[in-house]
């Protein structure tokens, strides 16, 4: 079942085109990765996909809805990771997440929740006062709360350490595991490599390559999905 189909999105900020023509489908259930440059558009498109931004072209449906006449009703059966900004550092991990829950019709239990992402030994702890990894942890479970059936994640792990890192990959795929889709924009090859059942090439505002992993490296005839992106974008390191 495809739960995202965007066809010739399109999108500028004044006269900056940054987004040409977008068009690519999200399969329920997956693990989307879009991977691209910076400034090639991808924060633009996933914002555009959760009614943050009005397309100027284009069509876009998320879970059969109109991203911009039907936001109310997207937003009741989306998540989506929230920007560090986007909470108090006085606000403690329990009220955030009690918080987020007030805001869905069907919220999930959030004290279960807390319990399942391991965050009920922080309940207590203030927002300012949890180390980077905690906080993506909390991140994830205010995007789960209101049950969602997908789950847009931008740059989740930038900052974490390895350890951090592969354990919010765990916690990623348990979502998918729960049934839910998730879209993630990321940098890291190696993530977008372990985690993504697919993944979409975003470069100068246009879908430029997509397939699974191992798609895209017999494509790029490289052996990793670092190589095959460089050969792919034919990008060079400077
Ligand atoms: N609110 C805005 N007003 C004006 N220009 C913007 C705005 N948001 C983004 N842009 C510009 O649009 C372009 C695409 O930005 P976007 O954040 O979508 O790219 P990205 O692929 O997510 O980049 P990155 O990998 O650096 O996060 C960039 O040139 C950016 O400067």
């Amino acid at each position: 079942m495809t739960v995202i189909e965007i066809n010739g999105l399109q999108k500028s900020y004044k006269t900056h085109r940054v987004l040409e023509d977008v068009t690519l489908k999200v399969e329920k259930g997956e693990i989307f990765g879009i991977l691209g440059p910076n400034g090639a558009g991808k924060t633009t498109a996933v914002e555009c996909m959760s009614g943050l931004r009005k397309p100027d072209g284009g069509t876009l449906r998320v879970l059969g809805l109109d991203p911009q006449t039907q936001r109310a009703e997207l937003l009741q059966r989306i998540g989506t990771q929230l920007q560090e900004a986007a909470l108090p550092d006085a606000i403690k991990v329990a009220e955030a997440l009690r918080l987020y829950a007030s805001f869905y019709d069907e919220p999930a239990d959030w004290r279960a929740l807390m319990d399942e992402w391991g965050l009920t030994e922080k309940r207590r702890a203030r927002f300012g006062s949890l180390s980077g990894g905690w906080k993506q942890r909390l991140f994830i479970a205010l995007a789960l709360v209101g049950n969602p059936e997908v789950v847009f994640l931008d740059e989740l792990t930038t900052g974490l350490d390895p350890a951090a890192r592969r354990m919010t990959w765990g916690l990623i795929r348990d979502m998918r595991d729960r049934g839910v889709t998730v879209v993630l924009v990321t940098h890291f090859m190696d993530e977008a490599e372990a985690l993504c059942d697919r993944i979409a090439i975003i470069d100068r505002g246009q879908v430029v390559h997509e397939g699974t992993p191992g798609e895209l490296i017999s494509k790029g005839h490289t052996n990793s999905l670092d190589d095959a992106y460089f050969a792919l974008t034919e990008r060079t390191v400077s």
